[in-house]
């Protein structure tokens, strides 16, 4: 095999993956666009996730920040080194890495240290198996860590909330699905895609549920059960009304695959992977002596680029420009009792990036600045240095805010901080801190790591650094950064509204339907 070739063709595959979402995808983020009435958030939500996916197309980055922990399948004939392709793999990972397509991702669990490149034990993960085709099947699928929380398991028999009993049928399955679109609201990015995986044990489960992602969005099921279930699935999880986001609306659910294996007769597990609508999968059939690309899968079919409608979309969104509520910090607690939740804010000036690893430090440390009256943004992003040494954003959306539950309500009061930032919303005791504090949370759209890192006009500082450049602190300026208030100071919540209609919704499918 020529190696050097191979590397190329491995980076390739890493960039596109990245960078270009699938055919098959796009196809189903269109549809459920053209579902969508105009004006609602949902639309509203849809018109930036495909703003996003064409600004990622022109500037060949990072679709969304959180690149995932990169999975590889691959298969080769008999007699090709699978070792070499290990290697190449590698190669690309680490370069793309570099180049700024992946963000760097592989943290040690222990220290927290992150290795900057991607690589450590366990990541990334590539499966290889063996075929009698005479070519090397590579895919890849980059699933972003908000989604993969998102990832449920059942155990038939067992108790559903709305739902009643799950029995040991398929009527039991179907249940256990479509509870699983329920409880992943809208935190894994929705409208999601979800493989699905009858049988196993707790481990073969969830491979063959994510086994299920690498199949074409368009096929169809040949077993006929899991077809009528798969189907079904696809028409009831978008009555729940979750929609984009979660922010209500026609569409929860882009895609259902179902697969089953045999199981033990004392286990039985529905395994459930949720994957969010920035769904990076791709593949490649590679020429196993030149190292060469042959084919590109998932790629059959028109290219929707979303071009046209984007540029529609945005003389519409100008000609409502007034009811958009300025921003800028430091914010008063006056400005922020004005909110109201569904309030579109725009935000100028600085904002504070803050996750996992500073909402912990600042629970038992100083803020290494004031944060009166300023805002936090929960953000990972993919940062480069150039030359002289300037910071530039790469991509950089919003992270699942419910993680910082425990720690948000007392840090925005010690800190006085007004506003926080994130995607998914947040649960009872950040809702009663806003309350009391005069606080606001802002719903970004997550996934849409280009549209934000356009807003985003200079890196001015950084702090804490040592928790490597997802978790740092970085201070950003930016301009016309647009977001949805969804918690307000008057103890308002879209969150808690948009769960209760669903759980509502989910019940009506509590009668038996399969047999
Ligand atoms: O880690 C991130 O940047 C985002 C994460 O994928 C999330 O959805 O919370
Ligand atoms: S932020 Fe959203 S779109 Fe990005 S990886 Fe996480 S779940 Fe997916």
């Amino acid at each position: 095999m020529n190696l050097e070739k191979l590397k190329e063709s491995m980076y390739q595959l890493v960039v596109e993956t990245s960078t270009n979402l699938p055919k098959d995808v796009r196809r189903a983020i269109q549809k459920a666009k053209h579902r969508e009435n105009e004006g609602t958030r949902a639309a509203m939500s849809l018109a930036t996730i495909t703003n996003n996916i064409q600004m990622a197309d022109e500037n060949v980055s990072p679709i969304c920040q959180d690149t995932g922990l990169p999975t590889f399948k691959v298969k080769t004939p008999v007699g090709v080194n699978q070792l070499e392709i290990k290697e190449a793999i590698y190669e690309a990972i680490v370069k793309a890495t570099k180049d700024g397509k992946l963000r760097p991702n592989s943290v040690d669990s222990l220290t927290g240290e992150n290795s900057g490149d991607n690589l450590g034990a366990g990541t990334p993960v590539i499966k290889f198996e063996q075929w009698e085709k005479d070519y090397v099947d590579v895919r890849l699928i980059l699933k972003g860590g908000g989604c993969e929380n998102k990832n449920i398991q059942y155990s038939l028999p067992c108790e559903l909330e709305g739902l009643g009993r799950a029995g040991r049928d398929l009527d039991g399955i179907r249940k256990c699905i479509m509870h699983s679109v329920y409880q992943a609201q809208g935190q894994g990015c929705s409208a999601g895609f979800i493989g699905v995986g009858i049988g196993g044990d707790r481990s073969s489960g969830y491979d063959l549920a994510k086994a299920q992602l690498f199949r074409s969005n368009d096929d169809v099921n040949p077993n006929e059960s899991l077809r009528q279930l798969e189907e079904y699935v696809m028409e009831h999880a978008n009555e729940l009304g979750i929609g984009t986001m979660g922010f209500g609306g026609e569409t929860t659910l882009l895609g259902c695959k179902v697969g089953v294996m045999n199981r033990i007769p004392a286990s039985f597990f529905v395994s459930v992977a949720y994957n969010c609508w920035a769904f990076r999968r791709l593949g490649v059939s590679v020429n196993p002596e030149s190292g060469d690309i042959q084919e590109w899968f998932y790629q059959d079919g028109d290219l929707i680029t979303f071009k046209e409608e984007n540029e529609a979309e945005k003389e519409t969104a100008a000609a409502s420009e007034s009811n958009v509520v300025t921003l800028q910090a430091p914010i008063t607690e006056e400005q922020i009792r004005e909110l109201k939740v569904g309030d579109v804010v725009r935000i100028n000036g600085m904002m504070y990036t803050g996750r996992d690893a500073i909402h912990k430090y600042l629970s038992d440390n100083d803020a290494p600045i004031d944060l009166n009256g300023q805002i936090i943004y929960h953000c990972g992003p993919v940062m480069l240095k150039d030359e002289e040494g300037t910071w530039h954003v790469k991509a950089a959306g919003p992270t699942t805010s419910i993680r910082e539950e425990p720690y948000q309500g007392d840090i925005m009061k010690r800190f006085g901080i007004r506003a926080v930032i994130g995607k998914g919303g947040m649960g009872p005791k950040t809702l009663a801190a806003l309350k009391d504090h005069g606080g606001v949370y802002l719903n970004a759209i997550g996934g849409a790591a280009q549209y934000y890192a356009d807003c985003i006009k200079s890196v001015e500082g950084v702090d804490l650094m040592q928790f490597g450049i997802p978790e740092a602190m970085w201070h950003l300026k930016v301009e016309g950064f647009t977001a949805v208030v969804t918690m307000d100071s008057h103890g308002n919540s879209l969150h808690e509204e948009v769960d209760k209609s669903s759980l509502e919704k989910l019940a009506k499918f509590k009668d038996r339907v399969f047999n």
